[in-house]
This record gives structure tokens, sequence and C-alpha cells, in this order.
């Protein structure tokens, strides 16, 4: 359950017990139902919300009345202390709520119905257009003027619940760990508090100005990428109230940097290593600090960065006087028992996802799609064009070689890893940003924070090393509010993997097969009949006379010949078969059932032997046992399909079928390398038949061992 972990029970026992008699607290819970948290389907049922939120006692006060702006402050003060009892234990509706609201169920506002008195359903007071105050909205914290006017500019209204949670701790000078799901906005929820705090909070008075200044906040994260992104947010909020960023980060010059921090920065945002080494030049004073943050702190105290972040972290004056902030969407308990070394023991813990099952984006379908790594590069243009909705797509590979090698097999793609050059990485990452081209194949360099609109895709060629990695990479897209997919490709004998995934992200996988020759026609018939629809009607006399030749020599009707063209402008010019149980192009997934339990590979291939020649056996991929019991399921190529369908004829009690779609497949046993009848899993690798010849399996995966837990440190971080 989320939870909010903060400090003073008591002082909070007594706010509790006195809003539990107060008629405010009702109207705040009203107000609450108002604005969305809370849908109010039955009478009786709204009784009952009231009754939960006076006991829990924590109602979020930001629905303050209207323009009493001192008014409002107070009384969200004091609701956020009320909070600070609260460690939720899962049955906390506001805190519920709240993570409702970050799921996305409140982004994008539920319908609010209600019953009249004669049980008809109305619409609400929302949807008759009665004003509606916004607990959450931009006016109602601590928020300077002129932010507020820059975040409208922005189209930022009002705080996400991260936000809003943390503001108030943040500029009453705690320290804090913030946990949200991906794309919750984690980054405003340390930069407005800290800007605030600077320019007119309790940092404003000794935070050094004037030129030559040391930096008053450090900013560290793990990539180079997402440290200027986290820049940029700076340069707009912290310009707008006049205070200065910069941004260090390895591969690109010393020499501007330098010059930065010797006019005087406020703000220094960078990358561990680039930070170190101006520490060790000494063009960079970290002695007054007042904020240090670790954005995907989990990243930052991986073994690979620890000891750098250790180092720099040091470097302050006077700990006591620098309040220290974590964020990210993945906080396993190691980084909760590290992080105590940086902070301060009342720190307070803002965890919006804490024991929750689902551990990724509640906003992202999560797809799985077994998939051989021979059949990559065919398959990823027809996954792109049936699932990108024609926006951005970002294709996660596991080393630098397969991202550099598979952009050069998808036109239009370009690839992003730690091998290129800094220089080239930036146009790289500026032209899929400015959508000048929509792949991007990357490895884990691009896995963490980094927000581009309109992301729709993920695809992630194999299962991520760690459960950490598929929550950063499938959370790409679904960003803000928005849906998503993501789609993770796995070999089909390592299935077992999936379902370690499953457990761990708490996602429910949906299990799909390749999309197949119909699917792909619909797809780019349909963005080809749009471009179609889009000549000129000029082109027509020039090109009538060639047409008129070509229907009447094709011997096809208008329609046909139209399909082709179509086809041939979506740049299709055969449409071949597909396995569904590998994805491989040309082979056709086939049901073998004899009337009996078939419990295990062996047995399948001796059925197969007993009327099919060795050579069409020889040709048989990825048998796998259904889930229940009754049947295998195998590839053939696709001209060997006639030959089984007619083998069977010679077999009693013998039957074999064309699939059109998977049934469910017994999971392999990883530890035993064989299959079990789980339930599971979909696609069991199916041990490979014993049998002659190694048939069974599909090719190796290549990639040596994985590293697990928090280690595989810099090397890690290095082969990106
Ligand atoms: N209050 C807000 N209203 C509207 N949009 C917002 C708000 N706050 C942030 N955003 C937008 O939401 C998007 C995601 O924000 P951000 O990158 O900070 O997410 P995050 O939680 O840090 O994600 P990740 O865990 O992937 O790093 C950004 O485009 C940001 O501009």
């Amino acid at each position: 359950m989320p939870s909010l972990l903060l400090s003073s029970p008591s002082e909070l026992d007594e706010l509790k017990k006195s809003k539990k008699k107060s008629k405010k607290a009702e109207s705040m819970a009203a107000e609450l139902d108002q604005n969305g948290f809370l849908v109010e389907e039955k009478k009786g049922k709204k009784k009952k919300h009231k009754k939960l939120e006076s006991d829990d006692g924590e109602i979020d006060s930001h629905d303050g009345e209207g323009s009493d702006k001192k008014k409002s402050q107070k009384k969200r003060k004091a609701s956020d202390e009320e909070t600070s009892e609260t460690s939720s234990d899962g049955t906390d509706p506001v805190l519920d709520r709240k993570v409702a609201a970050v799921n996305g169920s409140a982004l994008k506002k539920p319908r609010l119905m209600k019953e009249d008195e004669e049980g008809e359903v109305i619409a609400s007071r929302e949807e008759a257009g009665a004003a509606k105050p916004n607990p959450n909205a931009v006016s109602k914290f601590r928020i300077s003027e002129v932010l507020r006017e820059k975040l409208k500019s922005k189209g930022i209204e009002s705080l996400f619940p991260i936000q809003a949670m943390t503001f108030d701790l943040i500029l009453d000078g705690s320290d804090l760990v913030g946990r949200a799901r991906t794309g919750q906005g984690k980054t405003l929820a340390f930069v407005l508090p800290i800007l605030e705090s600077l320019t007119n909070g309790q940092h404003k008075a000794s935070r050094k100005t004037g030129y030559g200044r040391p930096p008053s906040v450090l900013v560290l994260l793990p990539t180079r990428e997402l440290a200027n992104q986290v820049y940029a947010d700076f340069e707009v909020y912290g310009g707008a109230v006049g205070l200065s960023s910069c941004c260090l980060y390895g591969g690109s010059p010393y020499r501007a940097q330098e010059l930065s921090l010797k006019r005087g920065v406020d703000i220094v945002v960078g990358t561990p290593g680039r930070v170190k080494d101006h520490l060790e030049r000494g063009t960079l004073d970290l002695k007054f600090l007042k904020f240090r943050v670790l954005d995907e702190a989990d990243e930052m105290l991986n073994m690979g960065f620890v000891d750098d972040v250790e180092l720099i972290l040091s470097k302050v004056e006077n700990v006591s006087k620098v309040q220290t902030l974590l964020f990210s969407a993945t906080l396993p308990d190691w980084v909760k028992k590290i992080s105590a070394r940086f902070l301060k023991p009342d720190k307070k813990t803002a965890d919006l996802v804490g024991n929750e099952k689902l551990k990724a984006s509640a906003s992202v379908k999560h797809l799985v799609l077994p998939c051989t790594r021979q059949a990559r590069a065919h398959l990823i243009p027809d996954i792109i064009r049936c699932y990108s909705r024609g926006g951005r797509t970002i294709i996660f590979t596991e080393t630098k070689d397969s991202a550099s090698e598979l952009a050069g097999l998808l036109p239009g793609s370009r690839a992003l890893h730690g091998d290129i050059m800094q220089a080239q990485r930036e146009v790289i990452l500026a032209g899929f940003r400015s959508g000048r081209f929509l792949v991007l194949v990357a490895t884990n360099v691009a896995a963490r924070g980094l927000d581009i609109q309109d992301v729709q895709l993920i695809i992630q060629c194999e299962p991520p090393r760690d459960v950490e990695s598929y929550i950063h990479r499938s959370g790409r897209t679904g960003r803000a509010g928005n849906t998503g997919v993501s789609i993770l490709l796995y070999e089909p004998r390592y299935s077992y993997s999936i379902s370690r995934l499953e457990r761990e992200s708490g996602v429910k996988f949906e299990h799909i097969s390749a999309p197949q020759p119909a699917d792909v026609a619909e797809s780019a018939g349909s963005e080809a009949a749009d471009s179609i629809s889009n000549v000129s009607d000029s082109v027509v006399p020039v090109f009538r006379s060639q047409a008129e030749q070509l229907l009447s020599s094709s011997g096809l009707s208008a329609v046909d010949l139209l399909a082709k063209a179509l086809a041939k402008a979506a740049g299709y010019t055969d449409i071949k078969k597909r396995s569904l149980l590998s994805s491989m192009e040309n082979y056709v997934t086939l049901l073998l059932q004899a009337g009996k339990t078939i419990y295990s590979p062996s047995l399948a291939f001796s059925i197969l032997r007993r009327f099919m020649p060795d050579e069409k056996i020889e040709g048989v991929k990825g048998l796998s046992l259904t889930a229940d019991g009754t049947g295998a399921v195998f590839d053939v190529p696709a001209d060997h399909v006639d030959a089984f369908i007619e083998g069977q004829e010679n077999a009693n009690m013998v039957t074999i079928e064309v699939l059109k779609s998977l049934p469910p497949l017994q999971a392999k046993d990883q530890s035993r390398g064989g299959n079990t009848n789980t339930g599971r899993g979909r696609f069991g690798g199916g041990r490979s038949s014993g049998g002659r010849g190694g048939h069974g399996g599909f090719g190796r995966r290549d990639g040596g061992g994985r590293g697990k837990g928090h280690g595989g440190g810099r090397n890690r971080f290095n082969r990106r």
C-alpha cells in the first residue's frame, strides 16, 4: 500500500480527533468527492466513504477555500501533518485514491454519476458545469506568481499526486524519499520546492549569491541524457526565478563547464563521474550546498556509482544544514538501507507505490510475445505498424552491438548507446524528440527518466536482467496520464523469465502472438489508403493510361489490383506466413493430438515418427506441450505443412491441425529443464526431444552471465 510516513503523532492525534467532530472535515470529504478522487454511486456508499475518511483522518486539505492563500496553506500543512501518522496499512482510502490518481484513474477523472431519488442516473455537478475546486491546483501551494505563470505556460495548472504530497515537506526543510511510478512527475516534485525554498523559503537568507558563488543545489543522475533533461527543467523554472544552472556530464568539453562554475551557479545537475572530476580539479565547491538530490536513487546507489556518490555527497561542510532528497520509481529494500547513510533520522517517505502489487506503470499495456532472435528484425516492423499508432517507438536491446545491428536492419531507425560519441548521442536524441525519425534502438542508456513526447510503443528485445529495468524501460511510454504499449519479446525456451518478471513487477502480462498477415494488412493498408487519398488529382491524367493498360493486362479486378497497389505503397510485395510459437517467418504452428495425454515431448516425437519421415521430423522446431496435456504444438517450415496434414491420415487416432491462436502451454521448469504443468506460462520451451538431430529448440541466445541484485556496478553502466 502506498504510504506517507511522517512524524509527530501525538499532535496529529489531536488534530484527528478534532477533525472527527468537525463539520469542516465533512465538507472537506465532500469536496474530495467532487474532485474526482471518489466516485459516488449510491447514497449508502457515500456515507461509507465519509466514515472512512473521518476514521483515518487523512484528508488532504489542498481543497482550501478559494483565494485565502494563507488559510489554505495552514490547512494543508495541518493535513499533511495529519497524514504523518498514517503509514498506510492498505485500508487507507485517501491514499488509495491518490494511488489511483497516480495510476491514471484520477488523472483521467472518473465520470461522476449519482442516482436521484427515482433512481435515475443523472450527470454530476461537474458535468452540469458547476465550479469544482481542485485540491491540487498550483494556486493552492506556496508557489510564487512567476513560477505559477511559468507552469501555466507549460500547461501545468495542478500538481500531480507525488508533487502535492511532497511539496510542503521539502519546502519546510525535510529530507525525503519519494517514490511514484514512472511518468508521474517526480522531477517537478523536487524542482519546484527547491526553487521556492531558495528564493522565498528557509534557504533564501543563507544561500550564497554573487559572482563566483558555489552552488546551492546538486542533482545527480545516472545518464548524460537524463542530466541534460533535468538541467533543461531547472533552466526553464529556475531561470524564471533568477537562479542559474549548469550541467556537468562526461563526453563534453570541460572548458564551458568550468567557465560556468567560475562565474557562479545556483544549481549543478550532473553525472557522478564528471562531478567527481570537477571536484578533483578544484573547479567545483560543494561545501555550501542546501540541497543534494539523487534522482533515480536506486541506480545512483548501485554499486557502479555508490562510491563516487558517497564521496561527492561528503563534500558538504555541515550535513545538518543540507536537505537530501531521493526519488525513483523503484526503491528496492537495499536502497532504503543504504540511503539511511545520507538522510537525517527524521526523514519523510512519500511512497505512492508502497506494497502495491503492481510496481510498473498502470497506464501501460504490458504484452509479451514469443520470438526467436532470428525472427526479430522481420517481426519488429510489423509490431511497430500494428501497435505504435503512428507515434514514436523505443526498442531496447541488451547490448550495444545488438542496438547498432538492429538499427541497421530497421529502415528509418537510429541507435543510441554508450559507444556513440556524446555529441552524436545528443543529435540522435534531439532528432528522436523532434520527430525526425520515429524509431530509436537503445540500450539501457535510455531506460531511465527520459521523457519524450508521444512515445507510444516500447519493445524490449529480451527480458531484462532485473525487474527495475523492465519497470523503467516500459515506463518510457504511458506518461503523465497518457497510455502506451510495452511489448516484451522472449525466446520461447526462456519463458520462465517471463514468470519471474511477472512475479516481481506485479504485471499480469497479456500474451500475444506475432501480427499475422491480416493484422498487418489492416494497419498497413489503412496507412497506405491515407497516403493515397492525399495524392493530388493532378497525377491522374498522367498515370491513367498506364493504369488502364495494367488493369486490362493483369486479368485482375479493379479492386484486386488496387489492393496490390495499396500493399506496394505500404512496402509489401509478399506476405509470408509467420509462426505463432516463435514468430519465425515461413514457419507454421501445428497442433498434434492423439486421443490421450501427451506427457512428454519425447512421446510427441515418437507419435510423429509413426507416420512422418525423418527428414520432416528434422524440421520440427520448438515442440511444447499444451497446458491441459492433451496435445503438443510445434513449428514446421511452411512447405512441410501439407505433408503433416496428409500424414495424419496414416495414423490412428492422431489429428494434426494448423493453429490460428496458441493454446496455453506448459511452462518450462528451469531447474529440471523439462515442462511442468503449472498452467502459468504459456510458451514452454519444450525440452529438445531427446531424439534425433537436436530438433525441438530454437537458436541459442547469446550473451553471457547475468548479474543480479544491485551489483554489476560501473561495468554494467559502461556496457550501455
Ligand atoms: N503537474 C503536472 N501537470 C501536467 N504535466 C506534468 C506535471 N508534472 C509533470 N508533468 C509532465 O509529466 C511528464 C513526466 O514527468 P517526469 O519526467 O518528471 O516523470 P517521472 O516520475 O520522473 O518519470 P520517471 O520515473 O520515468 O523518471 C513530463 O512531461 C512532465 O512535464
